[in-house]
Protein backbone atom coordinates (compact mmCIF):
# COMPACT_ATOMS: atom_id res chain seq x y z
CA UNK A 1 0.00 0.00 0.00
CA UNK A 2 1.08 3.57 -0.41
CA UNK A 3 2.66 5.50 2.25
CA UNK A 4 0.31 8.47 3.07
CA UNK A 5 1.82 11.55 3.42
CA UNK A 6 0.74 12.13 7.19
CA UNK A 7 2.90 8.85 8.17
CA UNK A 8 6.28 9.96 5.29
CA UNK A 9 6.43 13.10 7.07
CA UNK A 10 6.14 12.19 10.71
CA UNK A 11 2.55 11.83 11.77
CA UNK A 12 0.68 13.68 14.72
CA UNK A 13 3.93 15.20 15.79
CA UNK A 14 4.75 17.12 12.69
CA UNK A 15 1.04 18.08 11.80
CA UNK A 16 1.14 19.55 14.90
CA UNK A 17 4.24 21.61 14.47
CA UNK A 18 3.57 22.76 11.03
CA UNK A 19 -0.09 23.96 12.30
CA UNK A 20 1.19 26.00 15.95
CA UNK A 21 3.64 27.54 12.99
CA UNK A 22 0.65 28.24 10.33
CA UNK A 23 -1.29 30.06 13.56
CA UNK A 24 1.55 31.92 14.48
CA UNK A 25 2.19 33.60 10.85
CA UNK A 26 -1.61 33.99 10.66
CA UNK A 27 -1.52 36.13 13.84
CA UNK A 28 1.51 38.28 12.64
CA UNK A 29 -0.91 39.28 9.36
CA UNK A 30 -3.29 42.26 9.69
CA UNK A 31 -5.59 41.19 7.47
CA UNK A 32 -6.27 37.55 9.42
CA UNK A 33 -5.32 38.23 12.51
CA UNK A 34 -8.69 40.27 13.70
CA UNK A 35 -10.55 37.32 13.44
CA UNK A 36 -8.75 35.28 15.96
CA UNK A 37 -9.52 38.01 18.56
CA UNK A 38 -10.78 36.32 21.87
CA UNK A 39 -10.34 32.65 20.54
CA UNK A 40 -8.95 29.42 22.45
CA UNK A 41 -6.09 28.88 19.88
CA UNK A 42 -5.26 25.77 21.36
CA UNK A 43 -9.04 24.10 20.38
CA UNK A 44 -8.64 26.08 16.81
CA UNK A 45 -5.03 24.52 16.71
CA UNK A 46 -6.32 21.14 17.84
CA UNK A 47 -8.99 21.25 15.13
CA UNK A 48 -6.68 22.50 12.47
CA UNK A 49 -4.20 19.92 13.15
CA UNK A 50 -6.81 17.26 12.87
CA UNK A 51 -8.27 18.89 9.51
CA UNK A 52 -4.13 18.86 7.84
CA UNK A 53 -4.08 15.30 9.24
CA UNK A 54 -7.10 14.04 7.26
CA UNK A 55 -6.16 15.86 3.94
CA UNK A 56 -2.48 13.88 4.61
CA UNK A 57 -4.52 10.81 4.42
CA UNK A 58 -3.86 10.01 8.48
CA UNK A 59 -6.19 8.83 11.30
CA UNK A 60 -8.43 11.65 10.99
CA UNK A 61 -11.92 12.89 9.97
CA UNK A 62 -12.78 16.22 9.05
CA UNK A 63 -16.05 16.76 6.86
CA UNK A 64 -16.65 19.99 4.54
CA UNK A 65 -20.00 20.59 6.85
CA UNK A 66 -17.95 21.22 9.59
CA UNK A 67 -15.60 23.18 7.93
CA UNK A 68 -18.25 25.35 6.64
CA UNK A 69 -19.76 25.12 10.12
CA UNK A 70 -17.02 27.35 11.53
CA UNK A 71 -16.50 29.38 8.64
CA UNK A 72 -20.27 30.73 7.98
CA UNK A 73 -20.59 33.78 9.28
CA UNK A 74 -17.44 35.09 9.10
CA UNK A 75 -17.64 37.33 6.48
CA UNK A 76 -14.10 35.78 4.79
CA UNK A 77 -13.48 37.07 1.35
CA UNK A 78 -11.67 35.77 -0.96
CA UNK A 79 -8.17 38.19 -0.71
CA UNK A 80 -7.94 36.35 3.27
CA UNK A 81 -8.31 32.88 2.05
CA UNK A 82 -5.60 33.59 -0.35
CA UNK A 83 -3.47 34.62 2.23
CA UNK A 84 -4.49 31.94 4.30
CA UNK A 85 -3.08 29.50 1.78
CA UNK A 86 -0.18 31.29 1.05
CA UNK A 87 0.92 30.95 4.86
CA UNK A 88 0.01 27.38 4.31
CA UNK A 89 2.34 26.83 1.28
CA UNK A 90 5.53 29.21 3.10
CA UNK A 91 5.05 26.74 6.30
CA UNK A 92 4.89 23.23 4.52
CA UNK A 93 8.19 24.74 2.53
CA UNK A 94 9.71 25.20 5.97
CA UNK A 95 8.92 22.15 7.11
CA UNK A 96 10.78 20.73 3.91
CA UNK A 97 8.18 18.60 1.99
CA UNK A 98 8.56 17.71 -1.26
CA UNK A 99 7.04 19.46 -4.09
CA UNK A 100 4.85 17.15 -5.53
CA UNK A 101 3.26 16.70 -1.76
CA UNK A 102 2.92 20.81 -0.81
CA UNK A 103 1.08 20.83 -3.98
CA UNK A 104 -1.59 17.95 -2.94
CA UNK A 105 -1.98 19.24 0.52
CA UNK A 106 -2.81 22.85 -1.28
CA UNK A 107 -4.76 21.06 -3.89
CA UNK A 108 -7.32 19.85 -1.34
CA UNK A 109 -7.67 23.12 0.77
CA UNK A 110 -8.15 24.74 -2.75
CA UNK A 111 -10.61 22.61 -3.60
CA UNK A 112 -12.77 23.51 -0.10
CA UNK A 113 -12.61 27.55 -0.80
CA UNK A 114 -16.52 27.06 -1.20
CA UNK A 115 -16.70 25.82 2.54
CA UNK A 116 -14.59 29.01 4.18
CA UNK A 117 -15.47 31.66 1.54
CA UNK A 118 -18.80 33.76 2.24
CA UNK A 119 -18.18 37.08 0.85
CA UNK A 120 -16.96 38.09 -2.32
C1 LIG B 1 -6.41 27.96 4.26
C2 LIG B 1 -7.71 27.96 4.41
C3 LIG B 1 -8.37 27.59 5.72
C4 LIG B 1 -8.47 26.38 6.31
C5 LIG B 1 -7.93 25.07 5.76
C6 LIG B 1 -9.18 26.54 7.56
C7 LIG B 1 -9.50 25.52 8.44
C8 LIG B 1 -10.12 25.69 9.65
C9 LIG B 1 -10.44 24.64 10.57
C10 LIG B 1 -10.15 23.17 10.36
C11 LIG B 1 -11.05 25.20 11.64
C12 LIG B 1 -11.54 24.50 12.90
C13 LIG B 1 -12.99 24.16 12.72
C14 LIG B 1 -13.66 23.76 13.99
O1 LIG B 1 -13.37 24.33 15.06
O2 LIG B 1 -14.49 22.84 13.94
C15 LIG B 1 -11.13 26.62 11.40
C16 LIG B 1 -11.70 27.54 12.25
C17 LIG B 1 -11.65 28.89 12.07
N1 LIG B 1 -11.18 29.53 10.96
FE1 LIG B 1 -10.41 28.68 9.33
N2 LIG B 1 -9.50 27.85 7.71
C18 LIG B 1 -9.00 28.53 6.62
C19 LIG B 1 -9.09 29.86 6.36
C20 LIG B 1 -9.55 30.78 7.26
C21 LIG B 1 -9.51 32.22 7.05
C22 LIG B 1 -8.98 32.89 5.78
C23 LIG B 1 -10.02 32.77 8.17
C24 LIG B 1 -10.22 34.22 8.54
C25 LIG B 1 -9.70 35.22 7.91
C26 LIG B 1 -10.40 31.70 9.07
C27 LIG B 1 -10.95 31.88 10.31
C28 LIG B 1 -11.30 30.89 11.17
C29 LIG B 1 -11.86 31.12 12.49
C30 LIG B 1 -12.14 32.50 13.11
C31 LIG B 1 -12.10 29.87 13.05
C32 LIG B 1 -12.69 29.58 14.42
C33 LIG B 1 -14.17 29.52 14.36
C34 LIG B 1 -14.74 29.30 15.74
O3 LIG B 1 -14.20 28.48 16.48
O4 LIG B 1 -15.70 29.95 16.09
N3 LIG B 1 -10.11 30.51 8.49
N4 LIG B 1 -10.56 26.88 10.19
Amino acid sequence: MEQTLFDKYGGFATVSRIVSAFYDEVLDSPRLSPFFDGLDMRRLVDHQTKFIASLMGGPASFSNEALVRAHSGLGIDSESFDEAVKILKFTLEDFDLEEGDISRVIGEVLSRRHCIVTQA
